[in-house]
């Protein structure tokens, strides 16, 4: 039978609109969509609301807490969960070979992988984070487990066995031995996560690990595979100084132009970082309507440049927030959003104080409490073309429930989501939903039936 929430939400529609609605009535459905939003001026709201108490299908949601949709990370290394802050201070390349490979090679070991997904994926449930798109490692066996893993907690993910190939670029002892392994990898991978999770909960993304660290004949075979099956693609794009110059040299185009050229850009793609990107690479990214995944916290430390977010939003190109588990060292898209917001001050006021003011950062570049809140649901949710990231009707019901301060209820609504989104931790998310099921509750105290 449909459950009924009573309670009041914030939903960003675009990134310029946030809806507040006080004590409203939402139905939970069986499929796992809304069913119906009923405000208080509705003049059903009485009778939905006796209805809901009769049948004993009514949850009041009590004073001082929120709904807000679940947030979709949307870059998450899940296998780097055991390093997330360590060796931040190395450059990209550096880290990747000294840190991050042979910390990946581990997960040949299943015992291993098993116990840090569970840990990684019950995190990210604790953080309000319903949705994720993750690279696994090489191993298929791992991240089928990654899998088992996300749809036993009843987390939505999205799910890439990873490619890379390239002799020069990877170690050998964490490497696909060539083009024919890796996309034969790849099928079978595709294959048994569309056996496993026939509901679709989970499913699989082509994914090369980045250009850098592939082959040609590999790129070539994954944009074809990406043709025929029309899944999503995820990878590195113009990521770093030193990542978007080896594109250069190796191919005399930019990152986006060649992912293109393979067929690997296009309307199921989601490019992490993308910090470097030229405006022409931009433009092509928005006609191609792939989406980017902008990891402010990873940026900092690996972006050479802080992304413009900004800008791109407000030309219309699809942005979501990926915490990039472990280029940024929080699993919280909370942290994300803070932080998105911060970079994009530092880069509208520059960071040389030496220089005259009007010259050191670059105008209008500041974005809004309003707008990270976007990134990280209804944008994320666009980016997946997922039917979430909104409290709205007939979108999935992937939900967070938070507790606000106590000095909340003085503020006026939008105050109120900013105090809310910047003053956070796990600690105030006391219940999350996925699919209208409850996946994740704290303590009980969320609810007051007797209301
Ligand atoms: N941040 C980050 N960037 C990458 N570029 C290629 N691989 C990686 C990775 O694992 N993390």
């Amino acid at each position: 039978m449909a459950i009924t929430l009573k309670t009041s939400y914030f939903s960003a529609n675009s990134p310029n609109h946030v809806e507040f609605h006080e004590q409203s009535l939402i139905e939970l459905i069986e499929n796992g969509q809304i069913g119906q939003i009923i405000h208080q001026s509705d003049p059903d709201y009485q009778k939905t609301l006796t209805a809901a108490q009769t049948t004993d299908q009514l949850i009041t949601i009590a004073p001082g807490h929120y709904l807000l949709p679940g947030f979709i990370d949307l870059h998450n290394h899940a296998p780097q969960w055991p390093q997330a802050g360590i060796a931040l201070d190395r450059p990209l390349n550096d880290w990747l070979n000294h840190y991050t490979f042979p910390l990946e090679a581990r997960f040949a070991d299943l015992d291993y992988a098993t116990a840090v997904y569970r840990d990684l994926v019950h995190t990210l449930l604790t953080n309000g984070t319903t949705s994720a798109l993750y690279f696994g490692s090489i191993h298929n066996n791992a991240n089928l487990k990654l899998a088992e893993i996300c749809a036993q907690l009843g987390q939505r993910a999205f799910i890439g066995t990873v490619v890379m190939d390239n002799p020069e670029q990877t170690p050998a002892n964490y490497r696909d031995v060539n083009s024919a392994t890796a996309l034969s990898k790849t099928r079978t991978f595709i294959q048994a996560i569309q056996n496993q999770h026939p509901d679709q909960l989970v499913q699989p993304v082509i994914t090369p690990r980045f250009i850098p660290s592939c082959q040609t004949e590999t790129l070539t075979q994954l944009g074809r595979l990406a043709q025929e099956t029309q899944l999503r693609v995820q990878t590195h794009c113009s990521q770093s100084t030193w990542e978007h110059q080896y594109v250069l040299d190796r191919f005399g185009q930019t990152d986006s132009v060649v992912l293109q050229q393979f067929g690997l850009l296009n309307q199921h793609a989601v490019l992490a970082h993308a910090t470097q990107l030229t405006t022409a690479d931009q433009q092509l990214i928005k006609t191609e309507q792939a989406a980017i995944a902008h990891c402010p916290l990873s940026n900092a430390y690996f972006g050479n440049g802080v992304f413009p977010t900004k800008q791109l939003l407000d030309q219309q190109l699809k942005i979501g927030l990926g915490t990039d588990i472990a280029g940024g060292y929080s699993p919280s898209l909370y942290t994300n959003l803070q932080t998105a917001v911060t970079a994009s001050q530092m880069r509208q006021d520059g960071v040389d104080a030496r220089l005259p003011a009007d010259s050191r950062g670059v105008a209008d570049s500041r974005i809004t409490t309003e707008e990270a809140f976007y990134l990280a649901t209804a944008g994320g949710a666009a980016s997946l073309a997922i039917n979430a990231g909104q409290i709205k009707l007939g979108m999935l019901a992937d939900f967070q429930i938070v507790q606000a301060a106590p000095q909340f209820t003085t503020l006026t609504p939008a105050d109120q989501l900013t105090h809310l989104l910047f003053n956070h931790t796990a600690q105030q998310i006391k219940a999350v939903y996925v699919n209208g099921q409850l996946v994740h509750q704290k303590e009980q105290n969320w609810y007051d039936n007797a209301q």
